[in-house]
């Protein structure tokens, strides 16, 4: 699903409104009728409603939102905050269609806004798409009113004061919604962590825009979604065997961190894998071959960390590198003398990376089409350090066109950069996952997956999706407190039935 630009989501509705055809009033009765329809299914009459409206059509959903709840039997007030500006036209028809019975409060001042009980809800209409500057004075007060209040805030499109595609500033008022209806397609600012948690719980609410304009729309970032992933995705056929599936070698493991490579190392072979080999130092020899029986095992010559790769690396279809590896100075060496070779695709992780990052040549002989697993730290270290999240978002496309690699930049919403500059955002995951070994058993999935012959990027958004699916398989058995990663591999075989359904 492609995400679009305020600009974008503008055109849309001009689009829709010339092509459909259909006038802009009546596009807005549909979008609110989009939001009364989610907020019948959640939330019954009990309560009282604040529609909080601003002077633009953000404003004129507010209003019709209003009206259509009100002859629902809902306990409706409006409250605009509309001060010294000029009404959009579908916001004034919007106002002259309020039935005389619903509450109206005018403000003029901080002091007319009324109180907000705990119990009450909140629908934030003041600015949606259209914000061209950050709020001040009276918007903002209204703002600091709604974030005070311990109300449920639900906001329309995008909450107030948030930029949809554009940093917002640090000082500026931002409402705190505990929900986001946004219309059609999320925003980019939803996904990135800076905006994301002003955002609360976002749903997409489908109002009929042109799907000519929707599917000819350019935009870089799209959502990952699990219909994408089931044209990928396909059952094992009957006469295949583990020699269809691929060989793949895991490389990692030093002195005290020989349990990262082995998370790796059952990842792999949950996510599918024929056959999987792992060096680790000579240390690691044994613990892998009690903890991962279905592995072969290889050992380094050292005791205690990698010094060199396995001669004949072609008979992988992908080599992992990264969990528990360390920074040798000799397994730097040994890094460098593999990239020289002709090799078989690569999953880089974690001190991988970081070697990557101390050493710009090696970084400048990665072996094309590589992907890369850092999370945003070990991004920094092998990029640069961003400003903000969009900064962010420009550096990882910068650099995966410059390596030609896949960059997994991991995160709430983790990030797939590609080397043609195409962006997706994964939807899957949860707060369970923010705890060691997590990151290590997405790189055995992704190596496993990759041995099996998916492309670079089928590997990503398939193994991606999967990682995060487990995750929230295991936090709904477990909850998000106890979530460890080995959970996550034994959820894995639950997320690809669900993905394969
Ligand atoms: N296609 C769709 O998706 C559909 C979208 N729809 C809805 O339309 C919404 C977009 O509406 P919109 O374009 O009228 O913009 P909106 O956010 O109401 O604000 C504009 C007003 O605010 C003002 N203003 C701006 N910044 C300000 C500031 N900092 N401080 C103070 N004022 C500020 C600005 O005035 P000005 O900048 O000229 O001073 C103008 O008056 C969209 O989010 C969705 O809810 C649906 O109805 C139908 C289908
Ligand atoms: N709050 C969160 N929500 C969803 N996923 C998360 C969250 N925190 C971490 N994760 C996921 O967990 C993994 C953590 O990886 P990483 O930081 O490399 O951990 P480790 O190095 O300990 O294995 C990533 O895949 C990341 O996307
Ligand atoms: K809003």
């Amino acid at each position: 699903m492609k995400i679009l630009t305020a600009a974008q989501t503008r055109e849309a509705d001009a689009y829709t409104i010339a092509h459909e055809p259909i006038s802009s009033i009546d596009l807005m009765e549909r979008a609110a009728g989009a939001l009364v329809q989610w907020i019948e299914k959640e939330y019954g009459p009990e309560q009282p409603w604040y529609i909080f409206c601003g002077p633009g059509n953000n404003g004129g959903d507010g209003l019709a939102v209003a009206r259509l709840l009100f002859q629902r039997a809902y306990d409706v007030q409006v409250v605009l905050v509309t001060e010294g500006q000029n009404h959009s036209p579908d916001f004034q028809q919007n106002l002259n269609r309020l039935p005389t019975e619903i509450p109206v409060t005018r403000t003029a001042s901080p002091d007319d806004l009324p109180s907000l009980l705990s119990y009450a809800m909140v629908l934030d209409g003041l600015f949606g798409s259209g914000l061209s500057r950050p709020l001040v004075g009276l918007h903002a007060q209204a703002v600091q009113h709604i974030n005070n209040s311990a109300a449920t805030v639900i906001a329309i499109d995008l909450p107030s004061g948030l930029f949809a595609d554009a940093p917002t500033p640090t000082d500026s008022a931002v409402v705190e919604a505990d929900v986001t209806l946004s219309f059609e397609r999320p925003k980019l600012a939803f996904l990135l962590p800076e905006s994301g948690s002003f955002v609360g719980k976002w749903h997409v609410l489908p109002i009929g825009l042109h799907p000519d304009f929707l599917n000819k729309a350019d935009s870089p970032y799209s959502l990952l979604t699990p219909e994408r992933l089931k044209e990928v995705l396909k059952p094992r056929l009957k006469f295949t065997h583990k020699g269809t599936y691929g060989n793949a070698l895991l490389v990692g493991g030093s002195y005290g961190k020989i349990g990262a490579i082995t998370l790796a190392a059952k990842a792999a072979l949950r996510a599918g894998v024929g056959l999987l080999t792992v060096q680790t130092p000579m240390v690691g020899y044994s613990i892998l071959q009690v903890a991962v029986p279905e592995a072969m095992a290889l050992s380094d010559a050292h005791e205690q960390h990698i010094t060199a790769f396995p001669e004949e690396v072609n008979q992988y279809q992908c080599i992992g590198i990264g969990p528990g590896l360390g920074q040798a100075a000799d397994t730097a060496l040994a890094l460098e003398k593999l990239f020289r070779q002709a090799l078989p695709p690569l999953v880089l992780d974690a001190d991988a990376l970081n070697l990557l990052a101390l050493d710009r040549q090696l970084l400048r002989n990665l072996p094309a089409n590589s992907i890369l697993t850092p999370h945003p730290k070990e991004f920094e270290r092998l990029a640069s350090p961003a400003k903000h999240d969009y900064h962010r978002l420009q550096l990882l496309k910068d650099f995966c066109q410059e390596h030609e690699c896949y960059v997994v930049l991991k995160g709430y919403h983790t990030c797939i950069g590609t080397p043609t500059g195409e962006c997706y955002f994964n939807t899957t995951g949860n707060p369970g996952m923010a705890t060691g070994g997590t990151g290590d058993t997405l790189t055995g999935i992704l190596a496993g997956l990759r041995a099996q012959g998916f492309s670079p990027l089928d590997t990503c958004l398939v193994g991606v999706y999967l990682h995060g699916l487990a995750g929230d398989l295991a936090a709904e058995q477990e909850g998000e407190y106890a979530l460890i990663a080995s959970d996550v591999t034994q959820y894995l075989g639950k997320a690809f039935q669900q993905l394969l359904q």
